[in-house]
């Protein structure tokens, strides 16, 4: 099953910088302990972590130790890598951080339960199961540093022209607004984690997105003056993705998508990777899932004969909400997209439709009393699909109002229980593709 891992990273697309690729190439013949740190500064995974913590879960399901690390410590000082500005004072609040740190921690672990799941169907993994990394917080090692112990054991070996030359700090030194002390020694902070992570539990790898790349060294030199050059120990970092538009990957109209299912829908979720161009699905497919490249590459060729049926974008979606959210979020996504998208509507199940859309302002759950009793009009301007009585009077008569896709002919139309989908939908439609999805409440 198994492909050598850095050659399987690097084809993948997975890897923009090596510290020193011998030694990483020597200490993977052995089992490593690698971490990788995430600043609570949102409370939340959401699809731009997901390159990076991919990066790590191939080192995880190939049975090196990793240790995801929460900056509960780092996030209250907070990382001035590719920023102009300074954090508010409220985002690194003490509470807010600690808050954050205990739902991200959740977050993270989810993701490796659900991700470590999906990589046993996707390699056939046989035997005894995958066990979940140890997620760690650094302020179990930091908070009872004094300042006088940290200036005598970390900041006498920090070199000043070393720390000013990082990107991070000349960007910022050439601003306006200039930089704290704080932000300042933050490379020391996430330096000493990595000096912590290799006495205490051997770690020899951090991973990190190309924008750490400074702050990674920073955990080097300490290393290597505090525990001698002749430590072995590399830095990796996994690329920043930008999308083909010129976007920073991860955002859907200016929002996030989550990998919490009650913040993003599983149908939502499905959706943003299902509308990825042609460009990017590619690269994503190689990024973000652990299909073997053979079938990537099979499904590309067939992609590339027929782009309009977008076999990429949907082989996407497919895997990627099998990783995030189960075969339980897939099944529920493509009901959704089928009740939205599809012609056809045989064996939907309402209560997938229902789950993958919950939140979602196009499904509205209505009692019998309301659903039967209600001209299905009326019901369609009460739940916003059309503005008013009269614009969905229009629709009927220009012939483009629907239900299950049936064309709606007469305005005084009252649904009946034997319309319903699966004993449960209506699926109104007015015109092409505004949707209200009405659901008979099973209470
Ligand atoms: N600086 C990292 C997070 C991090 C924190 C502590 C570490 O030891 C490592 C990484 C970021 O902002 O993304």
């Amino acid at each position: 099953m198994e492909v050598d891992l850095l050659s399987d990273v690097k084809r993948r697309g997975l890897i923009s910088q090596i510290s020193s690729p011998e030694t990483l190439e020597k200490l993977l013949k052995e089992k490593q302990t690698i971490y990788m740190g995430i600043d609570p500064t949102a409370h939340a995974l959401h699809v731009g972590h997901l390159l990076p913590a991919m990066c790590l879960m191939h080192f995880h399901i190939r049975g090196h130790t990793v240790h995801p690390v929460i900056g509960g410590a780092t996030g209250l000082v907070g990382d001035p890598s590719g920023r102009t500005k300074a954090r508010d004072t409220d985002s690194l609040a003490d509470d807010r951080i600690e808050q954050n740190a205990q739902k991200l921690t959740a977050s993270m672990d989810l993701f490796f339960r659900k991700g470590i799941q999906y990589a046993e169907r996707r390699w056939n993994h046989e035997g005894e199961s995958i066990q979940a990394p140890e997620i760690l917080n650094n302020l179990a090692w930091t908070k009872d540093v004094s300042l006088l112990e940290f200036l005598r054991t970390v900041g006498v070996h920090a070199r000043m022209n070393t720390m000013l030359g990082r990107e991070s700090v000349k960007l910022r030194l050439s601003s306006e607004e200039g930089m704290s002390f704080t932000e300042f020694t933050y490379q020391l902070l996430q330096g000493y984690d990595f000096y912590k992570l290799f006495t205490d539990r051997g770690c020899r790898i951090q991973i990190g997105g190309s924008d750490q790349w400074g702050n990674i060294l920073a955990g080097q030199d300490l290393i290597s003056r505090l525990a001698g050059p002749e430590q072995e120990v590399v830095c990796l970092t996994t690329p920043l993705f930008t999308t083909s538009s010129g976007e920073k990957f991860g955002k859907s109209s200016g929002n996030a998508v989550w990998l919490d299912g009650t913040l993003t829908s599983p149908f939502d979720f499905y959706q943003f990777f299902a509308r990825t161009t042609d460009e990017d699905a590619p690269k994503l497919l190689k990024m973000l899932t652990l299909l073997p490249m053979d079938k990537i590459e099979a499904t590309l060729e067939e992609h590339k004969a027929a782009p309009e049926r977008r076999v990429a974008q949907y082989l996407l979606a497919d895997e990627l909400t099998d990783l995030v959210h189960g075969v339980d979020g897939v099944r529920q996504a493509q009901a959704a997209t089928k009740a939205l998208f599809a012609k056809d509507y045989t064996g939907i199940k309402a209560e997938d439709v229902i789950d993958a859309l919950r939140g979602d302002p196009r499904l509205v759950c209505c009692l019998e009393s309301e659903l039967f009793d209600k001209p299905l009009l009326r019901l369609a301007h009460e739940h916003h699909l059309v503005p008013s009585m009269s614009a969905a009077r229009n629709l009927v008569s220009s012939r483009g109002f629907y239900m299950n896709n049936r064309r709606v002919e007469d305005t005084g139309f009252m649904l009946q229980r034997s319309d319903l989908l699966d004993g449960r939908l209506a699926i109104v439609r007015a015109g092409k593709g505004n949707h209200l999805i009405l659901a008979l409440s099973d209470a």
